[in-house]
């Protein structure tokens, strides 16, 4: 069991792990050359940035190979807009984003992405948190015709050399399945603004508590209904002036957390600052137009599998906020609001941050997904998923 992942410095589930570094290298070890790959195979490194057809192939690849739900019901759809933006923050680098093509037709067949973080770590015993640089690991993605034939671990050591031979030693990545070994392990929940849609895609009966209603779907859609105003006073779209406060109040709020991101002023730019299509970020502004209070969140759309009706399911998913002059549950119902007012089908999040405040209050309800969260090279204890104030795309 787990061939690959036993040879790697990840907790290997013996009882409590040190916390910190699992092993130290220098970049004197890091092997100087790519990772030797089957001959048939080259590595590419796109340019996500300045090509449009090289970012319309990842985009591709994930399209129609990335992440289902347990029930291949749906399949993430990470569009063009948004994947630029996930790939290329302030300090990306070009070479983190590793791909594989077939040499002779140049088709990609895989797909892995590193980006700088730097990650704010509590010492379980309490104490002040260590900022360490990290990579985040995200889209690890095998072509669905080359399953089963050990890409994905030569992947991974190829990344890993790219992000040693820079001299950092720790990664965060996340997962929907049970790997060595998680230090948290979070629900996913879902927020339905469009029940209609969501029953047709379901092919679902309506709840058996609607049943009893005379026309049940109409009940639903009162019971799903959400004001088409924000209800908090000064709630606006943010805007670049914002930005300083935003990065005050934000890194405020994620420093309670035990594992959480903190962010530069540049980051806060390119993370948060709304982006058409892609993020959409609200702040709440006193009377000196001053940002208190900041919420978010990111359109990641569905396709959905075999369903003749629909082939798209639009879903919005909350990430950061700080909310210091009213409660998360009220500014998360204005998030409610502008999600439904701008289209989106569905509301879904996870229980990490505070969100547990708003999941009853705000009629969320489970999904039968987990998202699991992982370090690499980095021994940390099992905390609880309120505890992490990282959300990774
Ligand atoms: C790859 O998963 C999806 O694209 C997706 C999209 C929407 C989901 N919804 C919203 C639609 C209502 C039904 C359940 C929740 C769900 N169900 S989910 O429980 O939110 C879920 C999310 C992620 C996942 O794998 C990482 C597994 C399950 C999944």
């Amino acid at each position: 069991m787990h061939e690959f992942w036993s040879t790697q410095p990840v907790p290997q589930g013996e009882k409590e792990a040190q916390e910190g570094p699992l092993e130290k290298k220098t970049v004197d070890d890091v092997p100087k050359s790519p990772y030797p790959i089957a001959s048939v195979l080259e590595w590419w490194v796109p340019d996500v940035l300045e090509s449009e057809d090289d970012l319309r192939q990842i985009y591709e690849l994930l399209r129609d190979n990335y992440v289902e739900d347990d029930d291949s019901m749906f399949r993430f759809n990470y569009s063009h807009a948004f994947l630029k933006w996930a790939l290329t923050p302030p300090g990306y680098v070009k070479e983190w984003h590793v791909a594989v093509r077939r040499k002779n037709d140049k088709s990609v067949v895989a797909f892995i992405s590193g980006i700088p973080i730097d990650i704010a770590v509590k010492p379980s015993a309490g104490g002040d948190a260590e900022v360490r640089k990290m990579c985040e690991i995200n889209f690890l993605c095998i072509h669905k015709r080359l399953r089963e034939k050990k890409l994905a671990p030569i992947l991974i050591k190829e990344v890993t050399r790219r992000v040693n031979v820079l001299d950092i030693w720790q990664a965060v990545y996340t997962a929907g399945i049970v790997l060595p070994t998680p230090f948290t392990s979070a629900q996913y929940f879902h927020r339905s603004l469009n029940p209609e849609k969501l029953v047709a895609i379901r092919f679902s009966r309506i709840p058996p508590q609607y049943e009893k209603f005379q026309n049940p779907m109409q009940m639903m859609k009162r019971n799903y209904a959400v004001p088409n105003a924000p209800a908090v006073r000064g709630f606006r779209e943010m805007e670049a002036g914002d930005v300083p406060a935003v990065k005050s109040i934000l890194n405020a709020s994620l420093a309670k957390f035990s594992v959480a991101p903190t962010f530069t002023e540049e980051e806060v730019h390119h993370w948060l600052l709304p982006r058409e299509g892609v993020v959409f970020s609200f702040v709440v502004a006193d009377s000196n137009n001053v940002a208190t209070d900041f919420v978010s969140f990111y359109s990641l759309p569905s396709t959905v599998i075999g369903n003749s009706k629909y082939n798209e399911l639009n879903a919005a998913y909350t990430y950061y906020y700080s909310a210091n002059t009213v409660p998360i549950k009220v500014l998360m119902g204005d998030v409610l609001s502008a999600a439904k007012a701008k289209g989106f089908d569905v509301v879904n999040t996870l229980d990490i941050l505070d969100n547990k405040e708003f999941l009853q209050d705000l009629k969320f309800g489970p999904g039968d997904g987990n998202l699991h969260y992982y370090f690499y090279n980095w021994g940390y204890p099992i905390v609880q998923p309120k505890s992490v104030g990282l959300v990774m795309l």
